[in-house]
């Protein structure tokens, strides 16, 4: 479950550049739901996943994740809620491309204090959740746009994050892949994962397990 109440961001505040990004965000996602976030590039969509998912602390208003208030956590506090609790899968999918695929996937379970063998469990399983098992071994730099997504799913999957939140999913993806993507939502459903996928393409329109789309303009829900 997802609350967010009254949020505001505003970059450089007080400041000649001062510029609202969110303005007065209100909005519920409930549990092991779908939601799509839709809205104009510049619209705040990419802000208002970075809060949720406590990379960024909102300037004012709430925000509440399976029942844990996360606007004003303490730096430490947010990694290991970040680290628990979500999956972030972004835009350009920020993977190490001098690491092969099996151990890209591995990152976040660097500060979890687990067996070697547990690792590998954990990671393999991620890996075929995300269908890119059979590349396992390879550079991320010789993968194709759309396995590179599915080794930033398998990443945002390995710790079983309740909460999968995706930015412009389908935006480096062509059709083909665009459409592999909304047969893996259905597999999320089926995990019973709650996701938020900030988008503004109308792809999305063609799937069945979308909850409900919250719209969004000039920092605004609309
Ligand atoms: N660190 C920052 N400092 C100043 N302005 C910022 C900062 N980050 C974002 N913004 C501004 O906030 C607004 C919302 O940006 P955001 O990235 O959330 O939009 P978006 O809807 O995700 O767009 P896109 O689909 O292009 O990613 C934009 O006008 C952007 O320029």
């Amino acid at each position: 479950m997802i609350e967010v109440k009254n949020l505001y961001k505003i970059f450089n505040q007080n400041r000649k550049n001062e510029f609202t990004a969110l303005e007065n965000v209100s909005l519920f996602i409930p549990k092991e739901q779908i939601v799509l976030l839709k809205g104009v590039s510049g619209s705040g969509k990419s802000t208002l996943l970075s809060i949720i998912s406590s990379l960024q602390k909102p300037t004012s208003g709430d925000v509440i994740v399976d029942g844990e208030h996360i606007a004003k956590l303490p730096d430490l506090h947010a990694s290991k809620f970040r680290n628990e609790k979500i999956g972030y899968v972004f835009q350009d999918f920020n993977l190490i491309n001098s690491l092969d695929v099996f151990h890209n996937v591995l990152t976040p379970l660097i500060v979890q204090n687990l067996s070697k063998k547990d690792i590998e469990t954990k990671v393999i399983h991620a890996l075929s959740l995300a269908n890119i098992k059979h590349k396992k071994d390879e550079f991320v730099s010789n993968l194709s746009g759309g396995e590179k997504q599915r080794v930033a799913i398998a990443r945002a999957l390995v710790c079983d994050a309740n909460i999968l939140l995706f930015d412009e999913p389908t935006a480096n993806l062509d059709k083909q892949n665009s459409l592999k993507f909304l047969s893996l939502l259905e597999d999320f459903k089926k995990l019973k994962k709650t996701v938020v996928i900030a988008t503004h393409d109308s792809i999305f329109e063609q799937s069945n397990v979308i909850f409900k789309t919250i719209n969004m303009q000039d920092g605004k829900i609309v």
